[in-house]
């Protein structure tokens, strides 16, 4: 696993521009080297901020949208089209506006669907099975970018403190009891982020700072997910100042003005 590197930007608006300036080009280069780009998304405040500015640059459109392979980290378990579905917020910050391959969007399934949590879970971890091939080396894709939000709490997709899905093995889990609403959720299981080439954890505000300090650290994941939060071969913790007002010099942290 990666050793996180840490960027910070003044402010949460400069941080979505900032970050999704900097997916624009990763999923240009990945495309140029391999034909196609695999990307998780993530809910939550910055993230959604992240994808509308990505539909707001004129440099979306050296974008292959129809090779790329979107998935989430975590999804809400409501019905399509509720508002705080992360899947809706995505839509209307991005996908709807550009011209993706509905086949290559991977959605984690609502209620509506018929499934019970645990159902749309195990059809989701199917999924991810099936587009895994040999060189991944496990149950789900090597993906290119794994966006992750952080959570006060430091958890990371639906991933919270103390709950037993922190232990699951399998590609994706159902989790009940969530402390932020809604109560039903179902999530990308840590081997799965873990298996990313590159995680990309994004935070903002002051209430996440005591949650990003304890990520860089060596905390538990049962305690602070978010210190499991890391990719393959890069990770990266990109911060507006106030999220980054605890870290430790030592981090090596690398700043903009
Ligand atoms: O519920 C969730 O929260 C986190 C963080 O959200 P934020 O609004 O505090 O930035 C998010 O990463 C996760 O995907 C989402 O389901």
């Amino acid at each position: 696993m990666s050793v996180p590197t840490v960027i910070i930007h003044r402010d949460a608006d400069v941080l979505a521009k900032a970050v999704a300036a900097r997916l624009i080009t990763r999923l240009v280069d990945d495309q140029a080297a391999k034909g196609s780009a695999s990307l998780v998304l993530t809910g939550g405040t910055v993230g959604i901020a992240t994808l509308a500015e990505i539909s707001a640059s004129p440099a979306r459109d050296a974008v292959d949208w129809r090779n790329l392979d979107i998935w989430w980290g975590d999804e809400r378990f409501l019905p399509s089209g509720d508002s705080e579905r992360n899947e809706t917020g995505a839509r209307k910050a991005l996908l709807d506006n550009v011209d993706v391959d509905p086949a290559r969007v991977h959605v984690m399934r609502g209620p509506d669907s018929g499934m019970t949590a645990e159902e749309s879970a195990e059809a989701y971890a199917e999924e991810l099975r099936r587009a895994s091939r040999p060189e991944d080396h496990g149950p789900a894709p090597s993906f290119d970018v794994l966006m992750l939000g952080m959570g006060p709490d430091g958890h990371v997709a639906s991933l919270f403190p103390g709950m037993p899905a922190l232990y699951d093995t399998r590609p994706a889990v159902a989790v009940h009891g969530s402390p932020k609403p809604p109560p039903t959720r179902i999530t990308l299981s840590l081997p799965v982020i873990q298996g990313a080439r590159e995680v990309w954890v994004i935070a903002a505000g002051e209430e996440k700072s005591a949650a990003v300090r304890l990520a860089l650290s060596e905390s538990g994941t049962m305690q602070v997910p978010a210190a499991g939060a890391r990719g393959r071969q890069r990770t990266l913790f990109l911060l507006d100042r106030a999220a980054a007002s605890k870290i430790p010099a030592s981090l090596g942290r690398i700043s903009s003005p």
